[in-house]
């Protein structure tokens, strides 16, 4: 295989938002790690996501974060992007002739509660009926709610930074009492001693491909695809193709409360848990699968999808207004 010329910087396109440059930072150091003589170059991105404040599903669904940079990937304006894996859609195929070069070793998987600044609260149970809690996904207000149905929980979209100081009343918003965020998101952008409760999974399932970067290039650039491979994590690899094959399966929208989460065993075994859940979280399917002939996390994903469409997944997606 040919080297990555050394003659030229690696150009990653990326946001410009703060989380997005402090992963390609994370990406930079890696990339220097394993080729000590490669420049890079990160080019900064204005997606339509970020510039509309608006419904995201109105716009054209989330895929329009990772759109204008899948582009120019396309187009050659740049040789790679990072792309949280949980930001890219499920329901369609990769952008043509685009792959996943590597996945980075996954990071904490988990949603936490914040509380505005000086507030003593610290957790779901300190928040009275009625209370106001912000989330900007579906799967998080779905799972509150159902353990927590009297709370009136809103969508919030934004950076994280920006959606922190609205919690904090410095930015002008609807007035919030709490907030689910990412762990993994806030350590991206040093806020971290501002979470309080950290939901384990069974108390929030994880998103598909939550606390995951992949590396994302051509896939006909042989020599910047093998320099990604080098970075890739195989465990974290084989958990998100799980997670993966049963979300494309489940052909969800970008409105569907959809949780998966794929963890291996200490034995080496990959056990994928699956949710699908009504708006409100009242109705809701699970299954949950573990490799027992088979350990391919294909067939795993494949599984747990059957297991859900089985009980009944399809109509509650359905019954979900895209
Ligand atoms: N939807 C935005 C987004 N995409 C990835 C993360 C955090 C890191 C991750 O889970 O990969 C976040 C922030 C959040 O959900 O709070």
């Amino acid at each position: 295989m040919t080297d990555f010329p050394a003659d030229r910087p690696l150009r990653i396109g990326t946001r410009s938002s703060p989380m997005a440059l402090a992963q390609v930072e994370q990406v930079t150091a890696l990339l220097k790690k394993h080729a000590p003589d490669l420049a890079v170059e990160p080019v900064p991105v204005t997606t339509e996501a970020d510039l509309w404040q608006g419904d995201l599903a109105k716009l054209g669904g989330k895929g329009l974060f990772t759109k204008r940079i899948d582009q120019m990937l396309q187009r050659g304006e740049v040789d790679m992007a990072v792309h949280c894996v949980k930001d890219v859609p499920g329901d369609v195929p990769l952008p043509e002739g685009l792959v996943f070069a590597a996945y980075l070793p996954r990071e904490d998987v988990r949603d936490v509660l914040l509380f505005p600044e000086g507030s003593d609260r610290h957790n779901l149970a300190d928040l009275p009926a009625g209370a106001t809690v912000g989330t900007s996904a579906v799967r998080r207000k779905a799972q509150i709610s159902r353990v927590r149905p009297d709370l009136n929980v809103v969508r919030l979209r934004g950076l994280v930074g920006t959606r922190v100081e609205k919690l904090d009343g410095k930015k002008p918003g609807p007035a919030l009492d709490a907030m689910v965020l990412a762990l993994a998101g806030l350590e991206r952008i040093g806020l971290t001693d501002r979470a309080r409760q950290v939901f384990t999974a069974a108390e929030i399932l994880p998103a598909v491909g939550a606390g995951v970067l992949g590396l994302q290039c051509r896939r006909d650039d042989g020599p910047v695809a093998g320099l990604l491979a080098r970075l890739n994590h195989d465990r974290t690899m084989r958990e998100v193709t799980a997670e993966r094959v049963m979300l494309h399966g489940l052909r969800g929208h970008c409105n569907s409360p959809i949780a998966g989460y794929c963890v291996t065993e200490p034995d080496g075994q990959l056990s994928l848990r699956g949710m699908v859940f009504s708006r409100d979280g009242s109705k809701f399917v699970h299954a949950h699968h573990w490799g027992e002939n088979s350990n391919d996390p294909a067939v795993l994903g494949t599984r747990v999808c059957a297991e859900l469409l089985r009980q009944g997944a399809r109509d509650i997606i359905e019954g979900i207004p895209h």
